[in-house]
C-alpha cells in the first residue's frame, strides 16, 4: 500500500474529446485504464462552463467507480455554485462520492490559482462544509501554504486541506525557490496535522517535482494530478504513466524510511 494516494484528474481527456462531437478520446476509459494501473482514485472538476468535464461525466465516472470498491471519487468545484445539487444528485443515485475539494474559482476561471482565505471565507463556508458532510462526504478545502490559516480551516470543519502546489512547481527549477518554497510547505502541512486536519495536494504536480515534494512535506494522504499525467499519457500510454507517478511515491517513502 502507497503512503500517499494518487487520484488522476481527467479533465484534459474530456478537453480533447470535447473538440468534437465522436466521444473520444472516452474519459471513463481513461479512468479505467488508470484504476487498472493501480490509481488510487479518479478526480473531477467539473466547471460552469463545461469546458471539459461535462455533468454526465460525473455520472459517469461515478458508475465506473461503483464497479471499482476501495478507489476513491473525488469532486472538485465551488460549493457556490452548483457541486452540492452534483454531489446530492450523485448520493440519490446511490452512486459513489467519497471526497469534495471546495476550490473558490470564480465561473470561467482559467484554472485554479488560490485557496480560500480566512476569516473572510469562514462564515459561509460553514454551512455548506456541513451539507455536504451529510451526505456522508469528506470535505476538503483547496488551501494557500500558509501556516496560519489552517486551524481557521478546522474550525469551519474541514476534514482535509488540499495544499496548492503551483507556486512549488513554478520554483522547482531553481533549487534556493524549491527549497523555499518546500518549507513553507513542511510548515502549512504540519500546521495543518496539529489542527487535526489530514493533508492532499495537489496542481502542477509532475513527475519532476513529486518525489521532492512528497520527501519534504510529512504525511501527505492523497495527491491529485491531472495535467501533466495525462500529457505524459499521450506519449507514455495511461498504464507506464500512472506507474511512472505510483513510483515517484514510493521513491519519496523509501527516502523518507
Ligand atoms: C483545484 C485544482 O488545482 C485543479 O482541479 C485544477 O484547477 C484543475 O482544473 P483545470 O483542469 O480546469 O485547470
Ligand atoms: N487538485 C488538483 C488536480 O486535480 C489536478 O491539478 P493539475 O495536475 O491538473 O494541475
Amino acid at each position: 500500500m502507497n503512503p500517499t494516494a494518487l487520484s488522476v484528474n481527467v479533465n484534459k481527456v474530456a478537453l480533447l474529446r470535447n473538440s468534437r462531437h465522436l466521444g473520444i478520446p472516452s474519459v471513463t476509459r481513461a479512468a479505467t485504464l488508470c484504476l487498472q494501473a493501480g490509481a488510487h482514485g479518479i478526480t473531477v472538476h467539473p466547471r460552469p462552463d463545461e469546458r471539459h468535464i461535462r455533468w454526465h461525466d460525473v455520472f459517469d465516472v461515478a458508475e465506473l467507480l461503483r464497479a471499482w470498491p476501495g478507489r476513491e471519487y473525488n469532486i472538485e468545484g465551488n460549493p457556490f455554485h452548483n457541486l452540492l445539487d452534483v454531489a446530492r444528485e450523485v448520493a440519490a443515485r446511490g452512486l459513489p462520492v467519497h471526497q469534495l475539494t471546495f476550490v473558490p474559482d470564480a465561473i470561467g476561471q482559467f484554472t485554479s490559482d488560490h485557496g480560500w482565505r480566512f476569516p473572510d471565507d469562514a462564515e459561509r463556508l460553514r454551512p455548506v462544509i456541513a451539507q455536504a458532510q451529510a451526505l456522508g462526504v469528506r470535505v476538503s478545502l483547496f488551501m494557500d501554504p500558509d501556516p496560519d490559516q489552517m486551524a481557521a480551516a478546522r474550525a469551519v470543519g474541514a476534514d482535509r486541506v488540499e495544499l496548492y502546489t503551483e507556486p512549488y512547481a513554478a520554483a522547482w527549477a531553481d533549487p534556493a525557490a524549491r527549497a523555499a518554497q518546500l518549507q513553507r510547505y513542511r510548515e502549512a502541512a504540519l500546521a495543518a496535522r496539529a489542527a487535526g486536519l489530514q493533508v492532499n495536494a495537489g496542481h502542477d504536480l509532475n513527475r519532476d517535482n513529486l518525489t521532492d515534494f512528497l520527501r519534504a512535506v510529512p504525511g501527505v494522504v492523497e495527491v491529485s494530478i491531472g495535467h501533466a499525467l495525462i500529457a505524459d499519457a499521450l506519449e507514455l500510454g495511461y498504464a507506464a504513466t500512472v506507474q511512472a507517478y505510483l513510483r515517484c511515491i514510493d521513491a519519496a517513502a523509501a527516502g523518507r524510511a
